[in-house]
Parts: C-alpha cells; structure tokens; sequence
C-alpha cells in the first residue's frame, strides 16, 4: 500500500504543510502485540517546544483474528450492559448466549478466510496516521500508536498497561488522545469503549493514600468522539463510491441507485435517544452533496440480532424490493464502519449480493488502508490537538432516557474542564 501525504493533501486541502519530521530521533518499530511501541522517552518539553509525546489510543470494538478467538469475543460482547442490557442475569446469560452462538458465527467468519481483518487494519491505519502527525504537527510529537478493543485482542486493560510500561501516567502524567474510529457516535458502541477506558483507568492508575487515582500524575485523556461530516472521509467515502460507479457503462451510470448501508440499532436504543442514526443520516448527506447529488440513494441498516424491534429498513429487503422492482443496478456502501469485518465480507458481499442474484448489485469498498482516509485520521487528530478541548460538545449531554451511572460518571471524567455541563 503506497501513501502519498502530498498528493493527499491536495484533495481537501485545509492542512498546515510542515513536512518536517519533529520526531526523526524517535521512530516506531514494526507492528508488535498490542500495535504498540517500544519505550516512550519521559515527557518533557525540548529546545524545539515539543510536547509530546502523545498516544494516540484507537478504540473499536475489535473482533476474532481466528475463529478460534470467536467464542472469547462473542462472550465478552454479550457480557456488555452497554450494547445488550440484561440486567441481573448479564454475567450469566452473557456466555451462555455466546456459547450458543459460536458455531454460526464461527462458519461466517472461516467463509471470509478464517477471521476479522479489523485488528489489521486498525493498526496499519493507526502507526500511518502517526506518522503524518509527527510532519504537521510537531508541537506534539511524537505520536505514538496504540490500539484498544472493546471485544477481542488488544483489550482496553492491555492497552492501559502498555501506556503505563511505555512511561505514561502513574505518577508521570502525559497526554492520551482516545479516538474513536466509529465516526457516528453511539452509546452502545463509542460509548461502551469510554465506560471501559475510564473503567480501565481507575483500576489501573497509581492512588494517593485514600486509595483515590491521584490526577496529577495520572494520564491526560482527551477524547475524539465523532467525526461524522468531516470532509477528508466524506471525501474517501465519495471516491469509493466514484470508483464502483465507473464499472457501469455511462449511459446506466447516473440512474445506479446507492444504498448506504449502516449497522442498526434496536428501537430501544433508539428511541433513550441515540445519537447515532443522526449522525448516519448526517454523513449520508454530506457525501451525496460532495457527489451533487448525482444519484437517487436511500440510507437502510443491517445486522439486527434477537427477536426485539430494530431500526429499518433493513438492507436485504431494501436489496430485494428494488431488484423485483427493475432497479437491478446498485452499489451498497458500508457507512458506519472504517473496515471491512463480517457485515461487510459475509453479509453484504456473500449473503445480500447472493440472494440479489444480479451483477448490477456491487458493493463500493471499505476504507481499510486508504491514504485519503489516513489522511483524513491525521486531519481530525491535529484538529482536536490544535483546540485543546477534551471532548465534543455534544458528548456533554446525555441521552433524554438515559438511565446509566457509568454514562454520567465517564462523561463528567472525560469531558474535564467541560464536566460541569454533565447531568
Ligand atoms: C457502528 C457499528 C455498530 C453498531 C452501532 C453496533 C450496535 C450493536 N451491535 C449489536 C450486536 C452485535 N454486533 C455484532 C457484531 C458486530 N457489530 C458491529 C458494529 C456495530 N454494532 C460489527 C462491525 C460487528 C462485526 C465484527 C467483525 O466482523 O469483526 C454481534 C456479533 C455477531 C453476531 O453474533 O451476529 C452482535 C451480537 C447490538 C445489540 C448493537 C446495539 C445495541
Ligand atoms: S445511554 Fe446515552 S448517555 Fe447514557
Ligand atoms: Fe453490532
């Protein structure tokens, strides 16, 4: 995979062009277990005013390497109270289901070639992303990758205790940027990998003698919480769309009906007041303005699990009403997700596309290691490190149902000197 900062910068063209590398005396090494470096020199601040460094800590909720890992994975992700709530019986209900689950899901993962390629991804997008930072934006370099699961390996706790050995925090103190690759905010996802993070951070950073984590030494954290509409990946998102609309021949090509694709919610979740749809509703819209508009398209969900109401509708009938209707040319395009990972490989392409059963229905790429979009990555972390916020000011305000300690414990943590908006 080639990346060309230049050339990706003249895309959108908004970046400070210092291509001078603050960092030259200390490089990340290859890929390790966590997608974590080596030893972090002591935070100090050199001859040049450079702060850093700074860990760039990727969350996401992670998945199986192996089909091996599928049980532990999906154990864990039931075990969650954020993203499936079942109350007194969660400890015990959660590893049951997972158990019940694992063969099917097992079989999907072997038919995409054995696991999820999401750790992969996650740490290639993070050390190139790293690596842009420390050019244009020297003042905190350098950026050091790291990567925390909600899910799978690496753990969050993995992480922290990385952070910790690599001279970060307990008692050292340094600045820690928790980015969320999901770019639609939602409390069962970005929201579930806070309430772990801050979890993490209580258990794990030193304590003063009345066994309270002493601030001043610990950890910094910041937090990037969406990046919905930002124009680097709306740009990546319109030039996969592009690229999958030239296959067509020109005179079909304008009337190619796009369908974007998003993981759904339950109406439960919905209706509390997730943000989420919102912000899936608002990054369709700004990559159809960046495309003016050049095709007729609708929004739809997939990948509803249990028997409960979901928000629709959902992709496989959204496929299969058109193509009986005539409009047999369409591209599905993964919106809320960075890479690929089951709902793309087995749902979408081997599922959707196979009961469809027509070559018109294509499917734009994922993001995976596109430069546009590590470019867009770096574009967003400068951003957040140039205003100096500790979070969005949209993540002060809970849900109008919400109900939840942890929401309003890690909100007050991570939103910092905003933390007296928290309710
Ligand atoms: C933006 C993305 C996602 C949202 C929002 C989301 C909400 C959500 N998911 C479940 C239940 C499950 N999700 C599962 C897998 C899974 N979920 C996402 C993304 C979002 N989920 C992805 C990318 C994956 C696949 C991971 C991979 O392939 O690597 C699963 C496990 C698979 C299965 O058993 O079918 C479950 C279960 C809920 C309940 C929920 C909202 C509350
Ligand atoms: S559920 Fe959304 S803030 Fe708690
Ligand atoms: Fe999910």
């Amino acid at each position: 995979m080639s990346f060309n900062p230049i050339a990706s910068r003249r895309l959108w063209g908004n970046s400070t062009s210092v291509l001078r590398s603050a960092s030259s005396s200390w490089r990340l090494n290859t890929p390790r277990s966590c997608g974590l470096a080596t030893v972090v020199p002591p935070v100090t601040q050199d001859a040049t005013g450079a702060k850093g460094p700074t860990a760039m800590v990727f969350m996401n909720m992670g998945g199986p390497s192996t089909t091996n890992e599928v049980h532990d994975f999906l154990s864990r992700l039931f075990s969650d109270g954020d993203l499936i709530p079942l109350g007194r019986l969660q400890s015990y209900m959660g590893p049951l289901i997972a158990r019940r689950r694992t063969p099917k899901i097992q079989q999907q993962y072997s038919d995409i070639g054995g696991g999820s390629p999401i750790r992969k991804w996650s740490e290639y997008q993070c050390e190139e992303m790293c690596k842009i930072l420390d050019q244009i934006s020297p003042e905190t370099a350098p950026h050091k990758p790291y990567v925390a699961f909600r899910y799978a390996a690496p753990l969050t706790e993995t992480m922290y205790a990385q952070l910790l050995k690599d001279g970060f925090g307990n008692g050292k103190g340094g600045r820690a940027v928790a980015f969320t690759q999901y770019p639609q905010y939602s409390c069962s996802t970005t929201g579930s990998s806070l309430n772990e993070l801050w979890k993490w951070r209580n258990r794990l950073e030193g304590k003063n003698a009345d066994g309270e984590v002493d601030a001043a030494g610990a950890i910094k954290w910041s937090v990037i919480d969406r990046w919905p509409t930002h124009a680097g990946l709306v740009e990546a998102f319109a030039q996969n769309i592009e690229a999958q609309l030239k296959t067509y021949p020109e005179d079909k090509r304008d009337s190619v009906v796009l369908l974007f694709s998003a993981h759904s919610l339950p109406m439960s979740v919905v209706n509390r007041g997730d943000p989420y749809p919102a912000e899936v509703a608002a990054t369709v819209h700004a990559v159809m303005k960046r495309l003016n508009f050049s095709n007729p398209y609708r929004l739809c969900w997939q990948s509803q699990v249990g028997p409960s109401a979901w928000l629709g509708a959902q992709t496989s009938d959204t496929v299969m009403n058109y193509v009986n209707r005539g409009h047999t040319d369409l591209v599905l395009v993964p919106i809320a997700f960075t890479s690929d990972h089951i709902e793309t490989l087995y749902e979408l392409d081997l599922e959707v596309m196979h009961e469809a059963n027509s070559p018109g229905v294509k499917r734009a790429e994922s993001l995976n290691g596109n430069p546009t979009f590590i470019r867009a990555l770096a574009d967003i972390a400068h951003e957040h490190l140039q205003e100096g916020e500790s979070c969005s000011a949209q993540m002060t305000l809970r849900c109008q149902g919400c109900r939840s300690e942890r929401c309003l414990e890690q909100k007050k943590f991570f939103a910092g000197e905003r933390s007296h908006l928290v309710q």
